[in-house]
């Protein structure tokens, strides 16, 4: 049995469950002998066994998305908007049972599982209509006699590789610009939580995804086929979101080949609170940017740099908020913080509380695992918090808010930028000589100002330093999958 009541108590095991991957539009584990578990997080309970599929079935997708490409691409724009259009409409029909599969294998709250859902749907919405706007351009020539312009192609079979803090929502703002463009993917999801992909495969295939187009591998072995989608010649592009070190791996791969690679990696993001922001504000926003997916979000506060003369007064308030915030089962009402993805998940985290606490930081609230089946990190705040701590340096990836003390607007900005990473900051400010002076200073890819939150499938999502290459989402998010080719005719 494939799935576990663990799982068909939540999801009727017929809507978008199956137990295989997808390639050239057929269910399949391809030659894989093994399997692998799938564990709810919060329980510990297993919800299904699916066979662990590796690279020679990466390569297997590769050549049916290879040979399905130039049909695709072929199709006039308006066509491949309508799949994608019909792949949209359902997931946004089925969104409480998508909600509960991503709940079961991922942890987060059930409500906020469902807003993954839409928002991963808003991704393909966005590119079914971006992808009848691919435009070219033409050139002003310098001779009478010629004529020169530009249009743009697909780069061809894509490569997806995804982790497991957003099952949908990572899967869709890849594939959706890249099939919307012409291209075909072969995706491969976090071995954590493939059954979200499995169901956006499903529903690919009920909005009439030709064979092929859209490639599924479930498995464990992420290095074995990340090797084989980088190291084949008929993938022209890899499209990598997860930590640092496999991404610097990944870019290492195809550069044999020079294949392009969009990397949307580990971020440190710093969240500034001046002593002229509004301060009920700046909780909330810490509380949303800091707490969302249990801290398990690439994007989220990292560092919390509070300046002197509200410092206290900030601590304090967000303590009271944070108290208020439920932990336990994402099923469960009321619940805003799930567990942490797994056993290295809440180590990370743990060493993190206890080094600050070695170091003298102080815990105000939280700063403990929670006993119990499951993987639960009480939110924590810290304060008193130093640069030579480990959460100053590294991404936490956990509920945990460290509290810096700062002086001055050079001081913040110095201490904000002292990091490798370049994601996401976020400050709180009054001033608007300030605002502007700071937005222009933080070196990140992306500025909240005022707020706690910021994506959103219509803007540019990515990173500077080494947070990675490239966009996602916006117009722009379509041109990682595009190819310029300069045209010039000539003898006019
Ligand atoms: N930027 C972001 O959104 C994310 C950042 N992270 C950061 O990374 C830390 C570790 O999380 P983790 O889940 O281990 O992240 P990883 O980067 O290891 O995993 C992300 C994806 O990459 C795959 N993968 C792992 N190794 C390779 C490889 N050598 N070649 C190709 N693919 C590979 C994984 O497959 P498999 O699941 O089979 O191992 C998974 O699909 C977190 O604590 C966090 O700091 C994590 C997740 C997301
Ligand atoms: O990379 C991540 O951690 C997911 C970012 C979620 C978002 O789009 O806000």
């Amino acid at each position: 049995m494939p799935f576990t009541e663990a799982l068909t108590r939540h999801v009727a095991s017929s809507d978008f469950l199956r137990d295989s991957g997808y390639i050239n539009g057929k269910w399949t584990a391809g030659a894989a002998t093994g399997r692998f578990d799938v564990v709810n997080p919060a329980t510990g309970e297993v919800l299904a066994s699916l066979p662990d599929m590796g690279a020679a079935e990466t390569a297997t997708a590769i050549d049916a998305a290879y040979a399905a490409q130039p049909a695709w691409a072929a199709l006039p724009a308006k066509d491949r908007s309508a799949v994608l259009r019909r792949w949209f409409d359902l997931m946004v029909a089925n969104a409480d049972a998508l909600a509960a599969i991503l709940t079961a294998e991922m942890g987060k709250p059930l409500a906020e599982a469902r807003g993954e859902i839409l928002y991963a749907a808003a991704y393909i919405e966005w590119y079914a209509e971006e992808a009848k706007r691919i435009y070219g351009e033409t050139i002003p020539a310098g001779q009478t006699d010629k004529r020169m312009l530009v249009i743009k192609q697909p780069v061809g079979v894509v490569g997806t590789i995804t982790p497991w803090n957003f099952p949908a929502a990572m899967i869709t703002r890849k594939i959706a610009p890249a099939l919307a463009v012409g291209c075909t993917v072969v995706s491969k999801p976090a071995e954590q939580t493939p059954l979200t992909a499995i169901a956006l495969a499903a529903l690919a295939e009920r909005a009439g995804m030709p064979a092929g187009v859209f490639n599924l591998i479930v498995g464990v072995d992420g290095p074995a086929i990340g090797r084989e989608l980088c190291g084949n010649a008929k993938v022209r592009k890899i499209s990598f979101t997860g930590s640092t070190e496999v991404g610097r791996i990944l870019m290492r791969q195809c550069s044999d080949q020079i294949k392009k690679v969009s990397l949307e990696l580990g971020g440190n993001a710093p969240f500034i609170v001046f002593d002229d922001a509004d301060l009920d504000a700046a909780v909330e926003g810490a509380i949303a940017s800091k707490y969302r997916n249990a801290g398990q979000t690439c994007v989220c506060a990292n560092r919390i740099y509070v300046q002197s003369g509200v410092y206290d007064t900030f601590a304090r308030k967000l303590a009271a908020k944070v108290e208020q915030l439920s932990v336990g089962n994402g099923f469960k009402s009321g619940v805003a913080i799930g567990p942490l993805i797994d056993e290295q998940g809440i180590a990370k985290v743990e060493e993190h509380v206890r080094d600050a606490v070695a170091k003298g930081a102080k815990v105000v609230i939280g700063g403990n695992r929670i006993d119990g089946a499951g993987t639960f990190f009480a939110p924590t705040i810290l304060t008193e918090v130093e640069r030579s701590m480990t959460v100053a340096r590294e991404e936490t990836f956990g509920p945990v808010a460290p509290l810096f003390r700062f002086e001055t607007v050079e001081d913040v900005i110095a201490q904000a930028n002292d990091t490798e990473f370049g994601l996401a900051a976020y400050f709180y400010a009054g001033d608007m000589k300030k605002v502007w002076r700071v937005a222009e200073a933080l070196e990140y890819g992306m500025v909240g100002i005022n707020t706690g939150l910021m994506s959103s499938e219509t803007a540019p999502f990515g990173g500077i330093k080494q947070s990675g290459l490239g966009r996602e989402g916006s117009r722009h998010g379509a041109d990682d999958y595009l190819e310029m080719k300069y045209l010039c005719i000539g003898n006019l």
